[in-house]
């Protein structure tokens, strides 16, 4: 069957947040790890989410990994891809939103690109091309002090231009709000003017809905899970969904085993939740100037996992304050430190999963990238929401066998994520 909808997501949380929200709107989704070898078996869906770890990466490999997957999902039918992007916009001066989104219009054949990160279900608003999180400016929110990508400019049009080669222009709340007709009219002014790219206002899921409806008309858009919301009403209200939550019902069957979290999202709401873990399962903290200086801390860690997970869940994190964070990549600069932390929270993730998890929470966008890399998961059916914008997981063709995984994005989830997940990962 021909998919109706592609999406390649720049990580992996953001992808299962892409995947959850498609799902609860009326779509068959599927999440794959990169693209798929010919021999693994999918379901029949009607939106594939290709996940990429490409948000910090340099932007000429983003730009060549995005256009692979494009091509594959066009080979299977999608008239639409979205580029899910992070709903706080993560990116750098150097890219990757710019050059991806780029790269994939030029390969559908051109036309202006609809941008825009907003999500309202987690807070996330777009005003006058403008980023607010919770209620926040996005510089002055906690994205400012993010490890990889500290977000100093809640100007989006400003973000986005300063990575792109054409010029972004602005579709502003007014236009959204005078529906389908007016915001097409915007975008046909705009590439007759020369624009690429138009970062879109959205408040409401109401202008998500007048987005995806025009987006679809477009070959390409860039956006995370509120455009998502926005393509897939606008394709169910079409009557070519196949059927709601396909798959939902297989991934909640329960796979036993034991239970693990792994954190490395050193996001706010991280940090909420590993405290408020500590009141009811052990939590490791790692530290992390140890991490960098070799293998020790990794294997104290095991061990330390190994002596208590037969009891019950345990928690391994290297999640630590801005602060902390600062220090650490003034010594050992930002790239080589969180590459490093990433590399040692994967071998634990798998080391505790070759010691008989099968149920694993992981903290981080970047954090889950390495881990699942690590496990060789190709694929995921959708199950059930934990919190917005985090589906419980299962995989398809784990060689470990069957599993439950949820991936959190760092600021996703109330204070009790953690045990609220593994309560529905059985
Ligand atoms: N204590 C620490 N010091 C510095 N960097 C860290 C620390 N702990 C984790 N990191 C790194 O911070 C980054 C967090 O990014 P990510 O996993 O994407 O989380 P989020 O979802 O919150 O963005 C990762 O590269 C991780 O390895
Ligand atoms: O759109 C979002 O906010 C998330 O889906 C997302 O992309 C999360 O990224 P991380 O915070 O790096 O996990």
């Amino acid at each position: 069957m021909p998919i109706l909808l592609g999406s390649i997501a720049d990580d992996y949380t953001g992808a299962s947040d892409l995947a959850n929200t498609l799902t609860k709107n009326g779509l068959a989704t599927v999440q794959t790890i990169g693209i798929p070898d010919p021999s693994l078996a999918l379901p029949d869906v009607d939106a594939v989410v290709v996940s990429l770890k490409i948000r910090s990466v340099a932007a000429d490999e983003a730009v060549d990994a995005a256009t692979k997957a494009e091509e594959w999902l066009r080979g299977r039918g999608a008239g639409h891809v979205l580029y899910k992007i992070c709903s706080t916009f993560d990116c750098t001066d150097q890219g990757n939103i710019g050059p991806v989104t780029e790269a994939l219009c030029q390969a559908a054949g051109g036309a202006t690109v609809l941008v825009t990160p907003a999500f309202p279900e987690t807070g996330r608003t777009v005003y006058l091309g403008h980023l607010f999180v919770a209620g926040q400016p996005l510089n002055e929110s906690p994205l400012k002090d993010h490890p990889l990508n500290p977000m100093h400019d809640a100007n989006l049009v400003r973000v986005m231009a300063r990575q792109s080669r054409g010029a972004v222009g602005l579709i502003d709340l007014a236009t959204v709000t005078a529906g389908p007709s007016a915001v097409k009219a915007r975008l046909d002014a705009l590439r007759a003017a020369g624009v690429s790219a138009a970062i879109a206002d959205a408040i409401f899921e109401r202008d998500l809905e007048t987005l995806g409806e025009v987006a679809l008309q477009t070959p390409v858009s860039t956006g995370a899970s509120g455009l998502g919301l926005g393509l897939a009403r606008a394709l169910a209200r079409s009557g070519r969904a196949s059927s709601a939550g396909a798959g939902t019902t297989d991934a909640m069957r329960p796979v036993g085993g034991l239970a693990a979290i792994v954190a490395g999202s050193c996001s706010a709401a991280t940090l909420r939740q590993l405290d408020i873990a500590e009141q009811s399962m052990p939590v490791l903290r790692l530290d992390p100037e140890k991490l960098l200086a070799g293998s020790d801390e990794i294997a104290a860690a095991i061990s330390w996992a190994g002596e208590r997970i037969s009891t019950g869940p345990v928690v391994v994190a290297a999640s630590a304050s801005p602060e902390v964070v600062s220090r650490l990549q003034a010594r050992h600069g930002r790239e080589a430190s969180g590459h490093a932390i990433e590399s040692a929270t994967a071998t634990i993730a798998s080391e505790l999963v070759a010691r008989g998890v099968r149920r694993l929470v992981v903290a981080g966008g970047e954090t889950s990238g390495a881990a699942v890399d690590r496990l060789a998961i190709p694929a995921f059916l959708i199950g059930p929401e934990i919190a917005p914008g985090v589906p419980v997981l299962r995989t398809i063709g784990n060689p470990q066998g069957d599993m439950l995984l949820a991936l959190k994005s760092g600021n996703f989830g109330g204070d009790d994520f953690f045990t609220a997940a593994l309560a529905m990962m059985r």
